[in-house]
């Protein structure tokens, strides 16, 4: 129910109105319920109301007389009737309104949620996202986050239904409140009797939880690496991974299933069981009135049924309950490591980037400790050296990714904390190690779905990266659909609609990490000829393993093991 609370705290209007709907909604349907006494004596004992031959009428039944009377309409059997459906009718319409506000509000719960936890993965420091596994920020967003909305549809139909449970016990209350109160307490004791059932699921839902995280987690690791599998004959691998995990959830799943199959039984047999003695004793011990007697089987047998739904409601929305706390933690554990954007100074680029006696360590393990590096603008700067010298991290450092323990990166003279890192990321095109495409057309590849940029734009970003004459040869030219992770081309196309992506937002420095390793020589020559030209009005930052860049770079910097770095030219 802490969930329910949490999400009433923050949907307020849209709860008020879905409780005033509710609210509503149960008086309609006690009137229609209370009409029901008066309609019984007439049908029974062909007589006025309120002149039954057992009983003096009721509380109750005086009441619905009243309003009749103070409505000008006669206490006979039509009218009557027309009450109830009339009741009924403001009944469903209320109720239909009341869940038209939960769906509304489910599904924006939902997307709150999902936005929610992309939002604040974006702004988290790259050091913890570095940490977080694919899988379960897709498990999050799309499993989870439905399971909570479906927690809150379920919390709110609790509320329904315990609204109208109590409308009905009220009506039962208003006829016989001695039967009323037995049968109170024995509802109390059959839904606290099989409360264990609902403990049951609320452990099962949470081991779901954990179980989907772990399972999303291997699954998309190993969707990613279904190619080397694939070509040595080890699908079974992913399969015996797969299989255990799968395994313990379905065990979940079925304790799930069970407990709630079982609250179902033993709920409805201790009911009927208990309804079925009371009208026993109420008829054959008490000798009460036909006409009372089938109306307190009715108000109680649809106030007991309606608490049974409030508990199974209940239980399912323990079933989805952790799916809420799981992501609420996920949102929080991502705030709490929010990156800070520096100091908020404008980045100008027209001098050069300098490293200054900067050490950086990961986790304690030192990469450099007075690393010194100037990169002039309008000039290409590579940086060569063996797998794990820490070139990615240079650069990981210059975008401002990673903060130097000890030391500064300065650009034009100014620190990278004192400038507004978001404004200096825009300066930057960056092309990855590894690239990786959308499943969409080249020019959404380029434009990364920006719709201020148009074809002509791309058509020249595509020249400059050397991939125009390719992508104007395709049959469908710019608008190809490159296919899943770019599958549809080759390693160096997709290399070149990459650098492509890093151009069109024309930027300063323009950052190559190894992007150009799957080109052959002749492509490479080609888009080294291409940065060549780009050097007159851009900064370049280059890794390479390949001679071609190092040749064309006006300084090379070499990085040894243990954090040495020399400069070669
Ligand atoms: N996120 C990380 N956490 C801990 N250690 C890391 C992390 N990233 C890199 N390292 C370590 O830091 C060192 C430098 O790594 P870096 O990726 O910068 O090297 P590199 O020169 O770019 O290598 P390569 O040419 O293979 O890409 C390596 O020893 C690596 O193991």
């Amino acid at each position: 129910m802490r969930l329910m609370l949490n999400l009433f705290r923050a949907y307020p209007l849209a709860s008020f109105l879905m409780l005033v709907a509710l609210l509503l909604s149960g008086l309609a349907e006690g009137l229609g319920l209370s009409a029901l006494l008066p309609v019984l004596k007439v049908a029974l004992y062909h007589n006025e109301p309120g002149s039954g031959p057992q009983e003096p009428p009721g509380e109750l039944e005086l009441m619905v007389l009243d309003l009749l009377a103070w409505l000008g309409i006669p206490p006979t059997l039509g009218p009557l009737l027309l009450l109830i459906v009339v009741a009924s009718t403001f009944k469903a319409l209320l109720l239909l309104l009341a869940q038209r506000q939960v769906g509304y509000t489910a599904a924006q719960l939902a997307t709150d949620l999902r936005l929610a936890v992309l939002r604040h993965m974006m702004r988290s420091r790259w050091a913890f996202f570095l940490h977080q596994p694919v899988g379960k920020l897709t498990n999050t967003m799309a499993s989870e986050a439905q399971r909570a909305s479906d927690a809150y549809v379920n919390g709110a139909t609790a509320i329904t239904f315990l609204i109208q449970s109590l409308v009905y016990a009220g009506v039962a209350v208003a006829v016989s409140w001695r039967a009323a109160l037995v049968s109170l307490i024995a509802g109390v004791l059959i839904i606290g009797g099989s409360h264990f059932l609902v403990r049951i699921t609320r452990r099962a839902g949470r081991k779901q939880t954990q179980l989907m995280i772990s399972l999303m987690s291997r699954l998309t690791d190993t969707l990613q690496s279904v190619k080397p599998l694939k070509a040595m004959a080890r699908e079974e691998l992913a399969d015996r991974v797969l299989n255990l995990e799968t395994n313990k959830l379905n065990k979940a799943l079925r304790r799930q299933v069970f407990s709630a199959a079982a609250l179902n039984s033993a709920q409805d047999l201790m009911f009927t069981a208990f309804i079925a003695l009371g009208v026993y004793l109420a008829l054959e011990q008490f000798s009460m009135d036909l006409a009372t007697v089938m109306v307190l089987v009715v108000a109680l047998g649809r106030a007991f049924s309606f608490l049974g739904k409030v508990q199974k409601q209940y239980q399912k929305l323990m079933q989805g309950e952790s799916a809420y706390w799981s992501l609420l933690d996920t949102i929080d554990q991502a705030r709490r490591a929010e990156e800070p954007l520096g100091g908020g100074a404008e980045p100008v680029l027209r001098q050069g980037i300098r490293f200054e006696q900067v050490d950086f360590a990961y986790d304690g393990h030192p990469v450099f400790s007075g690393l010194d590096l100037d990169i002039p603008v309008n000039s290409i700067t590579t940086l060569i050296g063996p797998s794990g010298s820490g070139k990615t991290t240079i650069i990981d450092l210059l975008i401002g990714l990673l903060r130097p323990g000890v030391g500064e990166v300065r650009i034009d003279g100014m620190a990278l904390d004192q400038l507004d890192l978001k404004a200096w990321r825009r300066k930057i095109g960056y092309v990855p190690q590894e690239t990786v495409l959308l499943h969409d057309s080249i020019l959404h590849n380029v434009t990364l779905g920006d719709p201020d940029i148009d074809e002509a734009r791309v058509i020249q970003a595509l020249q400059d990266a050397g991939a125009w004459e390719f992508v104007e040869g395709l049959p469908e030219g710019i608008h190809t659909q490159v296919g899943e992770r770019g599958g549809r081309l080759s390693g160096g196309q997709r290399q070149r609609i990459a650098i492509a992506r890093a151009l069109i937002n024309r930027p300063q420095l323009l950052i190559l990490d190894e992007a150009t390793s799957a080109l052959d020589p002749a492509s490479e020559q080609a888009i080294v000829a291409t940065l060549r030209e780009l050097r007159t009005r851009l900064t370049i930052l280059a890794i390479s393993h390949n001679t071609a860049l190092a040749e064309a770079a006006d300084r090379v910097y070499r990085l040894e093991p243990r954090g040495r770095v020399e400069l070669q030219a």
